[in-house]
């Protein structure tokens, strides 16, 4: 057994959902034994700075990755830090705080995955892709609501990052256990307004045996709406699972039991019913209600996966 913190990793663009489903993971694990780390905090400029320098926040040089890779090798062992502090609300440095690592730490960031000795630290690496537009829209409702941009700044920041996230952000996908992408529903049924979810399962860690409780897509006559398929991402071959946003309780209650069985942590999260749930229901970052299978899922695979890894380390 494992004495030292489980690390997970969430990565990707800004306004990919990396907060939301931190937040989410963090509830299912028990907010009391979650340390939670935004690598926003190791930017090297602030807003004026990087505004004068013509920086954006998603270039390596903007901010303090040989600081990060310490920081996080430190709670990797166990040991605290004292880690700055960047205030979205200000656009400016606070006083650092003292930060000790509870049994889980989750670290959520835009480069987290930039370097060789920070992508050390992580038991378990997920990466954040939802398509851009939605990501576009979803980055004007967070920055004009909590960050005090106006739309038109949002847009025009995020054509200016464009070479910056093509060179730097996208790539670390690469390096990901698991590729999250919550995605509009392309299909008729989709009557609910709940987001589909695709789950790309690289073999880079054991993932749950899924085929003996979920349909191939190529074995089914009608369309299941959770379905396991094979697939290449970035040139390498991969599983997918993917979970329509229509999909219904009875038709996840299956899989997520099984996941369950296999860690004895994980039955206590499934045995709650409906009403006293907290899988799969998150407050959104400009404050909304997020609810929905495929986040339940996604929160219950990624939580299997650290559990998984008290065990197997
Ligand atoms: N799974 C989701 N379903 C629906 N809306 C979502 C989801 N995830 C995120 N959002 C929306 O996107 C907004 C941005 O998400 P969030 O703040 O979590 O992104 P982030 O990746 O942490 O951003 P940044 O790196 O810029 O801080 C949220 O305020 C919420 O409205
Ligand atoms: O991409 C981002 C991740 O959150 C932010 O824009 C970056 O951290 C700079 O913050 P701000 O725009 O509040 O100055």
């Amino acid at each position: 057994m494992l004495n030292r913190p489980i690390i997970l990793g969430i990565v990707g663009d800004s306004a990919a959902g990396k907060t939301t489903l931190t937040k989410g993971i963090a509830q299912v694990l028990g907010e009391d034994d979650v340390t939670i780390i935004c690598t926003d905090d190791y930017h090297k400029y602030d807003r004026a700075q990087r505004a004068d320098l013509g920086i954006t926040a998603l270039h390596p040089d903007c901010n303090h990755l040989d600081i990060m890779e310490q920081h996080l090798a430190l709670l990797r062992s166990g040991q605290p830090i004292l880690k700055p502090v960047y205030s979205h609300k200000t656009g400016m440095f606070e006083a650092p705080v003292y930060v000790k690592p509870n049994k889980f730490v989750i670290v959520e960031g835009l480069l987290g995955y930039s370097t060789r000795p920070v992508r050390q630290c992580y038991d378990v690496k997920v990466y954040l892709a939802p398509p851009e537009p939605l990501r576009a829209e979803w980055k004007v409702k967070r920055d004009t609501q909590k960050r005090g941009y106006t739309e038109a700044q949002v847009r025009a920041e995020m054509l200016k990052r464009e070479p910056d996230s093509e060179q730097y952000i996208r790539p670390q996908r690469s390096w990901a256990d698991m590729i999250v992408s919550f995605c509009p529903p392309k299909l008729v049924e989709a009557i609910n307004g709940h987001l589909d979810a695709r789950l790309v399962l690289r073999p880079t860690i054991p993932h749950p045996e899924l085929t003996q409780v979920v349909a191939s897509d190529v074995t089914t006559p009608i369309k299941s709406a959770i379905r396991l398929g094979l697939d290449r991402d970035m040139g390498k071959p991969v599983d997918v699972l993917e979970i329509d946003g229509h999909t219904t309780r009875e038709q996840v209650r299956e899989l997520e039991k099984f996941i369950c069985n296999e860690i004895p942590d994980l039955l206590n999260v499934c045995a709650a019913d409906d009403s006293t749930m907290e899988l799969g229901k998150v407050a959104g970052t400009t404050g909304e209600t997020i609810q929905s299978y495929p986040l339940a899922l996604t929160q219950l695979l990624i939580v299997y996966h650290m559990l998984k890894a008290i065990t197997i380390k």
